[in-house]
C-alpha cells in the first residue's frame, strides 16, 4: 500500500528545500526525497564551495602581491588540505542548517533518503539507502532534480582518471598542471582559483573565446586579466584524444586553427556543461515530455505535461543559477498557495562570475540588442577611472552599461572588483526605471565604487 501525502518533492534543491517549508507551514504532510545531501549541489558541490575556495586562493594572491601596497611578504605556503578542510566545515554548516530546517524546525516534513523514479501517475517508488523500498503517493509532486557534469565523447577518456568539479573540490594534493576542458563559468573560475593556489592551468575551450554568450570586447578583457594572472588559453580547440602515461601524465591532443596541439599535464578537469538527472526518473510512465538533452519541458506556471507534476530549477534547461532556481520556488509557492501566479518566463537574469575580478551582468548585452533591433547607445569606462579603483589598487576590466531611446539602463556588463554588487545597483536602476542622466546627477558617498554611476554615461557613444 503506497503512503500518501499531500506534497512528494524529489530533490533537496534551492527549490526544493524552500518549498517543503512553505507547504509544511501551510498545513500540508510533505515528504521529500533525496538521493545524496540535502541541500542539493549549490551548498555541497557547487556555489558555496567554489566560493569558499576562491576566497582561500584570492588571499594567496594577497600575500603575493602585498608588495604592491608597502607590504613586506614572503611567498605564500598553500597548505592545500587545510583549505579543503575550511570548505569541508562550511559546507557541513551549510548542510546540517537545511537538515535541521527541515526536519527539526518545521513539523509536517518526512525527509527520506533515497532514489525516487515515477511508476504511475502521482506515485513514486523510492529505492531507499538501505536498500529496501517505499511506495508514495501524492496529489502533488515537484521534480527539483538538478544537473550533472556533461562528460564529451573524448578518444582516450574512459581510460583517464578526469575529474568534475565535484571531485575537485576534495582533491588532497594540489595539482601541478592543471588541464581544463571547457572556458566557462566552471573553467574561468576553478582555473583562477588553482593558478593562484600554485598550479600552472591551461584552458582548452572550443569556441574561439571564453563565455560564449558575452560580448567580444568582454571576453578579450576577461581573456587579458587571467593571461596576466599566467592562466594559459588554447581557444577555438577541438580535443579528440586523451590519454595518460605511466608517469601519471596526460596528453590531450586537440585540432587548433594554428594546427594539431598537444598540451601535457597532471590532472584534467572536464568542464563543458552540465546534463540534466531526468534519466533515471521514470518520467516516461507518467507522459513528462523533455527536450533532445533531457531537460523537462515546462510551461510558464513549471507545469509539466502529467497533471499535478511541476519541474523547478536546472533540471528545466535552465539558466541554471542558484537564484533561478530559488526563484521558482516563489513562482509556485505564490500560485498553489496564495493564487497569485506570475511567469517563470518573465524575470530579469542576473549572473556574476565569480573571478577576480568579476563579471556581473544584467540584461541586454550588446549583441543582443543588435539581435533583437533594439536601438540603443553604449556607454563604457575603465575601471581605473573610479577614485576606489586607484585608492584600493583594483584597477582591472571595465563598465559596459547600454541604455536605449528613453535614456533607460537596459543592459550592465561591469567586469571589475565588486561586478556582482554593482550589477544589482544596475538591476534597481533597471527595475525602477530610471533614466541615466538621474544618476550622472545623484549625491553619491565619496570614496565608493557606486561614483562610478556618476561617471559611466560621461562617454555615451
Ligand atoms: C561548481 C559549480 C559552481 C556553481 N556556482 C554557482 C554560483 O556561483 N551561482 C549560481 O547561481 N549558481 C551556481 N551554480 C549552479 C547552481 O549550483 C545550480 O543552478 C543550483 O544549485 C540549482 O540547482 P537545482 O535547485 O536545480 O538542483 P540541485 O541543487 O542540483 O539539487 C538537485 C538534487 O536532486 C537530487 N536528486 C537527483 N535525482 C534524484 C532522484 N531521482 N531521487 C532523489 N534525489 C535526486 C540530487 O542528489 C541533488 O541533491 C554552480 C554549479 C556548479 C556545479
Ligand atoms: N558563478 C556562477 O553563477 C556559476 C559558476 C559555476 C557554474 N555555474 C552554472 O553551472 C553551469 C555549468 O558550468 P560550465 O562552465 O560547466 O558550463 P558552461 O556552459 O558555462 O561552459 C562550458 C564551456 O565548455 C565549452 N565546451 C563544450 N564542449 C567542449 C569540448 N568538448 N571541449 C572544449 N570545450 C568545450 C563550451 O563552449 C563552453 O564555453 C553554468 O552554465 C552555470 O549555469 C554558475
Amino acid at each position: 500500500m503506497p503512503t500518501s501525502y499531500d506534497v512528494l518533492i524529489i530533490g533537496s534543491g534551492q527549490a526544493g528545500n524552500p518549498l517543503a517549508t512553505a507547504f509544511a507551514e501551510a498545513g500540508r504532510s510533505v515528504v521529500l526525497v533525496e538521493e545524496n545531501h540535502l541541500g542539493g549541489s549549490c551548498i555541497n558541490y557547487g556555489c558555496s564551495p567554489t566560493k569558499a575556495l576562491l576566497a582561500a586562493a584570492e588571499r594567496a594572491h594577497q600575500i603575493r602581491t602585498a608588495e604592491e601596497y608597502g607590504i613586506r611578504s614572503t611567498e605564500p605556503e598553500v597548505d592545500f588540505p587545510a583549505v579543503i578542510a575550511r570548505k569541508d566545515a562550511l559546507v557541513q554548516r551549510s548542510r546540517q542548517g537545511v537538515r535541521e530546517n527541515l526536519t527539526q524546525e518545521h513539523a509536517g516534513i518526512t525527509v527520506l533518503h533515497g532514489h525516487a523514479a515515477f511508476t504511475g501517475p502521482r506515485t513514486v517508488q523510492v529505492q531507499l539507502a538501505d536498500k529496501t523500498s517505499r511506495e508514495i503517493k501524492a496529489a502533488r509532486i515537484f521534480i527539483n532534480t538538478g544537473t550533472r557534469a556533461a562528460v564529451p565523447e573524448l578518444d582516450g577518456l574512459a581510460d583517464v582518471p578526469y575529474l568534475t568539479t565535484t571531485e575537485l573540490l576534495d582533491l588532497q594534493e594540489l595539482p601541478e598542471h592543471l588541464l581544463i576542458l571547457g572556458g566557462g563559468y566552471i573553467g574561468l573560475e576553478f582555473g583562477q582559483m588553482f593558478r593562484r593556489f600554485g598550479s600552472r592551468v591551461t584552458i582548452v575551450e572550443t569556441g574561439r573565446h571564453l563565455l560564449e554568450h558575452e560580448d567580444d570586447d568582454v571576453c578579450a578583457a576577461m581573456q587579458e586579466i587571467l593571461e596576466a594572472d599566467g592562466l594559459e588559453f588554447v581557444l577555438g580547440a577541438k580535443a579528440h584524444h586523451v590519454s595518460r602515461n605511466a608517469e601519471g601524465i596526460i596528453t590531450l591532443s586537440a585540432h587548433t586553427q594554428q594546427g594539431e596541439r598537444r598540451l601535457r599535464g597532471t590532472h584534467l578537469l572536464i568542464a563543458t556543461g552540465r546534463v540534466p538527472n531526468s534519466d533515471k526518473l521514470g518520467l516516461n510512465t507518467i507522459g513528462v515530455k523533455t527536450d533532445e538533452k533531457g531537460y523537462i519541458q515546462v510551461n510558464n506556471r513549471l507545469e509539466t505535461a502529467a497533471k499535478g507534476v511541476y519541474a523547478l530549477g536546472d533540471i528545466h534547461g535552465g539558466p541554471q543559477f542558484t537564484h533561478i532556481s530559488y526563484d521558482d520556488y516563489r513562482v509556485v509557492r505564490d500560485g498553489l498557495l496564495h493564487r497569485r501566479w506570475r511567469s517563470a518566463r518573465q524575470r530579469p537574469l542576473p549572473y556574476t562570475v565569480f573571478t577576480d575580478p568579476q563579471l556581473g551582468r544584467i540584461g541586454l548585452s550588446e549583441a543582443q540588442a543588435r539581435e533583437q533591433g533594439v536601438r540603443y547607445r553604449v556607454a563604457t569606462m575603465p575601471v581605473r577611472t573610479i577614485g576606489r579603483a586607484r585608492e584600493t589598487g583594483r584597477t582591472r576590466g571595465f563598465w559596459k552599461v547600454l541604455v536605449d531611446d528613453q535614456d533607460r539602463v537596459i543592459g550592465a556588463a561591469i567586469l571589475g572588483a565588486e561586478g556582482g554588487e554593482i550589477m544589482t545597483m544596475f538591476q534597481l536602476v533597471m527595475m525602477g526605471k530610471l533614466k541615466y542622466p538621474q544618476l550622472q546627477n545623484m549625491v553619491i558617498a565619496h570614496p565608493t565604487w557606486a561614483e562610478g554611476l556618476n561617471n559611466v554615461f560621461s562617454k555615451l557613444q
